[in-house]
């Protein structure tokens, strides 16, 4: 007698199936000066970016030599996964593909049809949900897709695994990097406080997160409360930390999430804080927006204001981090093979007090307002065009 089906998870023999393929589906970023207009103009096409604020975001670029740290940072975290799989005897492969740069999204999928690929899981390198770091993609996703050929007119399948904000592989690995900054701040700082950063949407775009439970903020606070308890317990001394912002842009009519991280340093050391350390939670890589409004801006303000500062790393390429994106995909092969077969799906891991995020996309997940539809279909959703 069989048993019943329900730990699809444990049957490790069923692997990635029914998944030949992972998407690795990212931001992307210039490759040199000549690419950073033309990326901008796709990053803002139909977006309400004023110029002023383009041309600012364009010196960042070209203050690194037109440059984004983005694109070998995605080709390190590919490698990684990759090497990851074929350790556990998984032999799939990972594509590459962005949403405003090259590779982009349907190069990708053209490959991975090429490597006779049929059915794909996609990882966004967004942690956290919201139209930026779901729907957005799901949008992207839906485009390409009627972009690729399909010569035996075999459709090509995409799913895309659950925003991973409170998985423990990704905050073990955050855990670790600011435990690894508390050791290096110099020994004659005070006790640092711990203040985590994250980019900045509009308040319209964070009121309509709110569509699992929690809302892009509140991804945020779990996920900060978890790391800062045990980073805490392991440096043996407690923390007392902070959420704030970066990388604001839209008109200043327009509010956006805040306080901003240069704003809230300035606050801290009204106050009487003369040590922190800043966590970049929200982003997965070194990227521009950390290399820029992190490591150029706000270390600088904190210098200004007389503070020591020190930058934990992002999870990056970091080992709890790829090891948990492989269990991750697992676990969504997993739960494919469940709602294919119409069995219960199996054990979802987190950690926090927030259920995991949805697989399968709702009708009107992570739009970019409430109760406005984009009128673009989306990838990935019971219903793609609501
Ligand atoms: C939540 C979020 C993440 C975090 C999650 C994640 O990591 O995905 C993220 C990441 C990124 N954002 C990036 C770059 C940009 N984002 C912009 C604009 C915007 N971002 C937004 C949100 C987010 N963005 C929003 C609401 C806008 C306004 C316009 C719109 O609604 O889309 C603009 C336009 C200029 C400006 O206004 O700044 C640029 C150039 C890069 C690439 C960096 C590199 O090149 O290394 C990355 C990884
Ligand atoms: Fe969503």
């Amino acid at each position: 007698m069989t048993p019943p089906a329900t730990d699809l998870s444990a049957d490790t023999s069923a692997g990635l199936a029914p998944y030949d393929a992972v998407l690795l589906f990212s931001f992307g970023g210039p490759n040199g000066p000549d690419d950073v207009l033309p990326f901008l103009r796709n990053v803002t096409v139909g977006k309400n970016i004023p110029d002023e604020r383009l041309a600012d975001v364009a010196e960042h670029y070209h203050h690194f030599g037109g440059r984004s740290p983005i694109n070998e940072q995605n080709l390190a975290l590919r490698a990684a996964l990759q090497d990851e799989l074929r350790r556990r005897g998984l032999d799939v492969p990972v594509v590459w593909g962005n949403r405003n740069w090259e590779p982009y999204t349907r190069d990708a999928l053209t490959e991975a049809r090429a490597a006779g690929a049929r059915r794909i899981v996609a990882l966004v390198t967004s942690a956290y949900s919201s139209y930026s770091g779901c729907r957005q993609y799901r949008e992207n996703l839906w485009t390409a897709l009627d972009e690729v050929a399909t010569p035996d007119g075999e459709p090509l399948v995409v799913d895309k695994a659950r925003s991973y904000f409170n998985h423990p592989g990704f905050v073990q690995a955050n855990v670790d990097a600011v435990v690894e900054a508390y050791e290096g701040t110099p020994a004659d700082a005070a006790w640092p406080r711990l203040v985590f950063v994250t980019h900045s949407i509009p308040d319209t775009m964070e009121d309509a997160s709110r569509v699992a439970g929690a809302s892009y903020r509140e991804q945020h606070l779990d996920v900060a409360r978890t790391v800062a308890d045990a980073a805490g317990q392991r440096l043996g001394r407690g923390v007392e930390w902070d959420l704030a912002y970066c990388s604001r842009s839209g008109p200043p009519s327009q509010p956006w999430l805040e306080p901003d991280v240069n704003d809230h340093l300035a606050v801290l050391a009204a106050a009487g804080t003369t040590s922190v350390v800043l966590s970049p939670i929200g982003f997965v890589s070194d990227h521009m927006e950390v290399a820029f409004d992190l490591d150029t801006e706000a270390l600088e303000t904190a210098r200004e204001l007389g503070m020591t500062a020190v930058r934990a790393d992002s999870v990056g390429v970091r080992e709890p981090f790829v090891r948990g994106l492989a269990d991750l995909l697992l676990e969504r092969a997993a739960i494919a093979r469940a709602d294919d077969a119409g069995l219960p799906r199996p054990a979802e891991a987190t950690v926090g007090q927030l259920p995991p995020f949805r697989s399968v996309c709702a009708p009107g997940c992570c739009r970019m307002r409430d109760g406005v539809d984009s009128g673009r279909p989306a990838a990935c959703s019971t219903d793609p065009w609501t």
